[in-house]
């Protein structure tokens, strides 16, 4: 397994800025969580105030599952959603310009002849769809190093950006996402598993006996084992853009159950990663809240957001923003005299 130095955030800024937070014009704490993401940047940045959040990035990791039957939207929603991306009308991409973040999509694995859509977003292929994992592995041997490798090269290449956020589209993989957190963590699969996009009833218990069944079929031995036996190309492409963007000190905001599951085993591929991570929102997914606590993040947001696509992660800028702001500008109790 390769191994990574992963720098640590900045503990002189962390202890300045937690100093001027106590000194601003406002009884001690009561900016609440704000006061913490104020520290936490500053941390990360090294500087007090830290940097403006002025760029920030979205990369979806497009692929198909081999379980996509359990989703509730079929297979083909995958392809399509890729031009609704490109096109700017997709739920990410909307709230995105809202904050004025940029949206990339990196076809990792979709399953569809993408003869028509631009290089940029196919320059990072590893195959088509991946292996239905309660009856075979997800990847062929060397395939989860090659798409952990191909997500590090996408971060290098977003590496001048303030803020880097990890956006997800592949129907079936809150499936992929449920099984890969039950194994890492030793839960059960009726623990972990979800509605995803809105399975219910007979489909959520065919959904939770797939998962089982992955979790039986063999043992995994390590993080690149577990994501070739239960994960998918793009869940790897996304545990390696997290690794790398870690390992540059580039702050990350996680998403939804696709984000905290990469980031579940990024941390142990690279134990450290996750000082670098902030959680956005909580997902309606059990298998987010398991492996956020695992991480020991806890999500800034909660509005009920169960889509993905980097969608909680990019409404939590505004409020990322407004940490740097207060203490940028704030006054001194001192200065009142
Ligand atoms: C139109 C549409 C847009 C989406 N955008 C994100 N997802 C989300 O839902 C899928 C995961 O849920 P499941 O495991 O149940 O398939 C992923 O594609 C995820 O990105 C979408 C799903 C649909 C249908
Ligand atoms: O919360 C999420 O990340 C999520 C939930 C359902 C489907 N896709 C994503």
């Amino acid at each position: 397994m390769p191994s990574f130095a992963i720098p640590v955030p900045d503990a002189a800024a962390r202890a300045a800025a937690l100093e001027r937070l106590d000194g601003l014009v406002k009884p001690v704490g009561s900016l609440g969580r704000l006061e913490e993401l104020a520290a936490w940047l500053s941390a990360a940045h090294g500087v007090v105030p830290p940097r403006p959040l002025d760029d920030v990035r979205v990369v979806v990791f497009a692929g198909d599952h081999g379980v996509s039957a359990q989703s509730a939207y079929p297979r083909e929603v995958t392809a399509a959603m890729v031009r609704v991306f490109l096109a700017g009308r997709s739920g990410v991409t909307v709230l995105a310009a809202q904050v004025g973040a940029q949206v990339r999509v990196a076809d990792i694995a979709v399953d569809w002849d993408a003869a028509d859509v631009p290089e940029e977003v196919t320059a990072h292929k590893i195959r088509r769809g991946s292996g239905a994992i309660d009856v075979e592995d997800a990847l062929a041997p060397g395939e989860a190093l090659a798409a952990f490798e191909a997500g590090r090269a996408i971060a290098a290449s977003e590496s001048t950006a303030d803020i880097l956020i990890p956006g997800d589209m592949g129907i079936g993989n809150t499936t992929v996402c449920a099984a890969v957190v039950a194994s890492a963590l030793g839960l059960p699969a009726n623990e972990v598993v979800g509605t995803g996009t809105g399975v219910s009833g007979e489909a959520l218990e065919r959904k939770t006996a797939v998962v089982a069944a992955a979790l039986s079929r063999r043992p995994v031995t390590d993080p690149f084992d577990r994501l070739t036996a239960l994960g998918s190309a793009c869940l790897a492409a996304t545990a390696g853009f997290l690794v790398e963007a870690a390992s540059r000190g580039i702050p990350v905001v996680l998403d939804g159950i696709f984000s905290a599951t990469a980031a579940l085993v990024a941390r142990d591929i690279a134990p450290g990663a996750e000082q670098w991570w902030l959680a956005g929102h909580r997902s309606t997914e059990p298998a987010q809240a398991f492996a956020l606590k695992a991480l020991g993040l806890t999500p800034i947001l909660d509005l009920g957001f169960r889509l993905g696509e980097g969608s909680g992660a990019v409404q939590a800028v505004p409020t990322l923003r407004a940490a740097r702001a207060v203490i940028a500008e704030m006054g001194l109790l001192a200065d009142l005299g």
